[in-house]
């Protein structure tokens, strides 16, 4: 096997500015308050991941999964540390992240292929797939702008699920789908990770985490809490079969 994600040591700071204006810093100055403040999102974070794993990437909100799985994609370099990845990244990080509102749904299907590296005639050649795999209907041609944010998350997921990738990045995107779409998603990421592609998964859901993923990365305030085998993990979250999301039985029923 060979390396595909390797993460050293990765941080990443945010400043929070507490003031907008120069009466506000003023009256801040004056009361000796802070103007702004930084914390680490992702917080001396090492971990590395073979090609062909499945890692379900999981804490609570605000622990800082997002920030990771943008320095994994590129989309953020670390402030510390390194992020180093092998081959091709598809994937969804944000409904819409990438698409331009004023192009039609087609256009950007083309577009965002490009950006993922796809030539024009490896997309015209997907073209039917991503298109039947969206289902948006007569909406290809209207610009993506006028899209709900769960069109927006069908085109994107369709264009990133069908790109030849090494590694395979999905944060949320099941969130904002419904639950016939969620469920295709789910099976398509199943055959991604038949291919042998990395998959790395951003998820509350402990059912689909089980059904899709070999290994759970935990972050806990962005420091890596756990990383180990799922069932441990979930444990580790304190996450009880009981009160589980609605999502969850989709891990069963795909
Ligand atoms: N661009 C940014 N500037 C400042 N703070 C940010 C930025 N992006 C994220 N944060 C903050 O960093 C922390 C981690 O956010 P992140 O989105 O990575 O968490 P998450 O684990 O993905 O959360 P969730 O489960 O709610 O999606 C949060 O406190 C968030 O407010």
């Amino acid at each position: 096997m060979s390396e595909s994600i390797v993460v050293e040591n990765a941080s990443k700071r945010f400043t929070m500015q507490y003031t907008k204006t120069i009466k506000q810093m003023t009256i801040a100055a004056l009361r000796r308050q802070p103007l702004s403040d930084s914390f680490l999102a992702v917080d001396d974070v090492s971990f590395t991941v073979e090609q062909g794993e499945s890692i379900g990437l999981m804490g609570l909100n605000g622990s800082g999964k997002s920030t990771l799985l943008k320095l994994i994609s590129g989309v953020m370099r670390p402030d510390a540390g390194s992020v180093l990845t092998r081959g091709r990244i598809a994937g969804l990080i944000a409904a819409g992240a990438g698409f331009h509102p004023q192009l039609t749904g087609r256009e950007n299907l083309f577009l965002n292929a490009a950006i993922l590296g796809m030539s024009e005639a490896e997309t015209k050649r997907k073209y039917d797939q991503m298109v039947d795999f969206a289902d948006v209907g007569k909406f290809l041609g209207t610009p993506v702008g006028h899209y709900s944010s769960g069109m927006a998350a069908r085109l994107g997921f369709a264009v990133a699920a069908f790109a030849d990738s090494d590694i395979f990045l999905a944060d949320e995107v099941l969130a904002v789908g419904d639950r016939p779409f969620k469920r295709k998603c789910m099976r398509r990421m199943e055959e991604i990770k038949k291919e042998g592609r990395t998959l790395f998964y951003v998820s509350h859901a402990p059912g689909s985490v089980r059904k899709m993923c070999d290994r759970a990365l935990v972050l806990v305030n962005g420091r890596l809490g756990f990383d180990g085998p799922v069932e441990e993990g979930l444990r580790f979250l304190q996450y009880d079969d009981s009160e589980t999301d609605s999502d969850d039985d989709l891990g069963a029923d795909i």
